[in-house]
């Protein structure tokens, strides 16, 4: 209630005080519209370049990425265009001089009377196989004319709302515009594996490359269902753990030495299943009394979210929901913990049926955090189970439970100017008002954003909740990459025009 107040009276304001940039919205959107073919282009020869940063054989594909992003950024006009490197990958990994590629760097305007505005991107993707089950290849952009969608690795996560940013520069450098605030970019290439460096690299320029930076905004998740447009609050944070177990000095035949001898991958399935039941309920002591407990407040908040389990079912493709009513999902998803059990490194997984007794097993599994969980305090409890839970089955085998890669929660107060020029930006684009959401996703560095820069992160996606980020098929419909480059336009100028941060 109290939003939707402030929204419509400072759009009241602004509209009064602005109807010059408003008059400016039709050129400009029509434009974006015109350049339909070069913008589907750009993101093309984005999604060509298979950059999985989990990949460690795949790096120099990612390295080429940044420097693809680089040179178009070049193009138009962008200056002090800066591939800071971040040195090398720290353990756990196979290769220990791996580098991690480039944060790409770079500003649109330097005018002190200006707002400046930090956007962050990230152009590694998750890995895809057509063998996973796509319909076509990953790395190569499909347009669904039917459907009217393009579909390929990257196109919702990351890179259709990366290049949304560049087209959007460049609709206002073909009308002559000037852009009403100045851009500073920070895009990184280790996103969906932790953002590995970044923090550091955030607190080094804080003072330097970020200094006039007075707000950041992130296109990097999703609407929560179809058809509405949201603005995103919160996002739970990720703590990524493997557990390795080794015995045999080989992978051996199991005909020979099955029932001789302890099997890897045998205990891995046992420490696995101590860890969470199936109804999604977390088995690790200490870990659910962190959870902050859910207020009458906030159970209010999400009642009025316009969501449904049809909605939920369509998108993850079944009926196999956990919870029926709207609320229960939406607090599962957006405000406890999961624990969820991503795979198994060295398992047999092929087709067909190899009789092998692998000799060493990593398995891999994440929790997603929420306020008020400690990190520390949970890689702590989580190794000790794995541990415990090993030595429980008396194994001669070796254990051993590590983390990979954390990146914390972070919720935020939608009531500031940024959050307000992006709800009307949104209401000129779709004519409706957002939704105010949290995100069940995770985007490691929005809360160093915070923190380093002393300044508020403001979530603006892209696609919707049904775009199959990190599933086969990933998809971003022609409407919502048109429709998220207009709310971006908008939403530059609306920040512009809006008084404070
Ligand atoms: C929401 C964002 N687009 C995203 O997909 N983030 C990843 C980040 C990640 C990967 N490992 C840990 N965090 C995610 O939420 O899985
Ligand atoms: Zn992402
Ligand atoms: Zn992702």
């Amino acid at each position: 209630m109290f939003l939707r107040f402030v929204i419509r009276k400072t759009a009241i304001t602004i509209g009064k005080r602005n109807m010059s940039m408003e008059a400016k919205f039709e050129p400009l959107f029509k434009k974006i519209d015109e350049l339909k073919p070069r913008f589907i282009d750009r993101l093309a020869k984005a999604i060509e370049i298979p950059a999985v940063s989990s990949d460690e054989s795949l790096r120099p594909a990612v390295v080429k990425k940044a420097h693809y992003i680089a040179d178009e950024l070049k193009k138009l006009g962008f200056t002090d265009i800066q591939m800071k490197e971040l040195g090398t990958q720290p353990p756990p990994v196979n290769d220990p001089n791996l580098q991690l590629p480039p944060v790409i760097l770079s500003r649109y305007g330097t005018d002190a009377n200006k707002k400046t505005i930090l956007i962050y991107g990230h152009y590694d993707v998750q890995p895809a196989a057509l063998e996973d089950g796509w319909d076509t290849d990953p790395f190569k952009l499909v347009i669904d004319e039917q459907k009217q969608l393009m579909r390929g690795r990257g196109v919702t996560d990351d890179s259709g709302p990366l290049k949304g940013w560049l087209n959007v520069v460049e609709a206002h450098r073909e009308l002559g515009f000037d852009l009403p605030v100045n851009l500073v970019t920070c895009f990184e290439g280790m996103e969906e594996s932790g953002s590995v460096g970044l923090d550091t690299l955030i607190a080094e320029e804080a003072d330097k490359y970020f200094k006039d930076v007075d707000t950041v905004c992130i296109s990097d998740n999703y609407w929560l269902g179809t058809k509405k447009p949201v603005l995103t609050y919160g996002l739970r944070g990720c703590n990524y753990y493997q557990v390795t177990i080794e015995g045999p000095g080989a992978d051996l035949h199991s005909g020979i030495f099955g029932g001789a001898i302890a099997e890897p991958m045998v205990d891995l399935v046992q420490v696995l299943s101590s860890l969470v039941d199936s109804k999604g309920k977390i088995l690790i002591d200490g870990v659910m009394d962190m959870v902050a407990p859910v207020t009458e407040k906030e159970k209010e908040l999400y009642e009025k979210i316009d969501f449904s389990l049809d909605e939920m079912n369509a998108a993850s493709g079944s009926e196999t929901c956990l919870y029926k009513n709207k609320s229960d999902i939406l607090m599962h998803r957006w405000r406890f913990p999961s624990l969820s059990i991503h795979g198994v490194e060295g398992a047999f997984s092929a087709q067909g049926a190899k009789t092998v007794i692998p000799a060493k097993v990593t398995g891999k599994f994440s929790i997603r955090t929420v306020p008020d969980m400690n990190s520390d305090k949970l890689d702590k409890l989580v190794i000790e189970h794995c541990q415990k839970a090993f030595s429980a089955l008396g194994s001669p085998n070796k254990c051993k439970a590590e983390l990979i890669h954390n990146g914390d929660y972070w919720i935020s107060d939608p009531f500031n100017a940024s959050f307000t020029a992006a709800a009307q930006a949104t209401k000129t684009v779709y004519g409706v008002e957002p939704d105010f959401t949290r995100e069940g996703g995770s985007i490691p560095i929005t809360l160093t954003f915070e923190k380093e820069l002393k300044t508020n992160c403001m979530l603006l996606p892209m696609g919707r909740g049904d775009d199959g980020a990190h599933s086969i098929n990933e998809k971003l419909d022609l409407s919502n990459y048109f429709g998220g480059m207009k709310t971006m336009a908008a939403y530059l100028h609306y920040y512009a025009a809006a008084e404070g941060k």
